[in-house]
């Protein structure tokens, strides 16, 4: 969390706005796939890139779905990134033809690991940041490095005071 943390602004994402630019990132992938434009499968990056993953999978009508899980360590302010589960390999190849998917990209470590991996596939996030812009290759909305993006998932609706008659 060190590089994470604190960050100037913050960016909230509702169920709603996620659904609608999760959508439009469909929309840009679809018939760009290397065989008649098609896409083999979708791998989704867990646990962030199974929401996008399964309205990028419905928009386009793909069926094969699999997962890859990456775990973040903290090794003395260097962030390292392990895979500790992998999808079917005999799915995977060298990654032509699979959309491999994430809610956002920020350091890109995460992209970097996986993209070593698959050097073939494509990689699409919903939303980025500049510094991991170069290992993504289609997103929706670029936000600054220094804003913290809240998902709807780690969010709930809560009481405020009214803005005449707090205390
Ligand atoms: O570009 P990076 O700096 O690597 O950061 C981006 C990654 O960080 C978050 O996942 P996290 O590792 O927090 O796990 P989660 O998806 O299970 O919440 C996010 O969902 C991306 O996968
Ligand atoms: O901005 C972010 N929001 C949520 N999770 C994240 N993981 C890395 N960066 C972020
Ligand atoms: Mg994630």
């Amino acid at each position: 969390m060190s590089e994470r943390l604190p960050h100037e602004k913050g960016f909230h994402v509702s169920w709603d706005q996620l659904h609608r630019d999760a959508r439009a990132l469909s929309w840009r992938l679809d018939g760009r796939g290397p065989e008649d434009g098609a896409w083999r499968a979708i791998v989704a990056i867990t646990r962030g890139g199974l929401v996008p993953a399964m309205i990028l999978a419905r928009e386009l009508d793909i069926r094969v779905i699999d997962t890859i899980s990456v775990k973040s360590y903290n090794h003395q302010e260097q962030r390292e990134a392990q895979v500790t589960k992998g999808p079917q390999a005999a799915l995977m190849g060298d990654g032509e033809g699979i959309l491999v998917v994430d809610d956002l990209v920020d350091t890109g470590k995460t992209l970097e690991l996986v993209r070593k991996l698959y050097p073939k596939a494509h990689f699409a996030t919903v939303y980025a940041k500049p510094k991991g812009r170069p290992l993504v290759d289609t997103y929706i909305t670029e936000v600054s490095q220094d804003t913290w993006i809240f998902f709807p998932w780690d969010m709930a609706l809560q009481y405020v005071q009214p803005y005449r008659g707090a205390d």
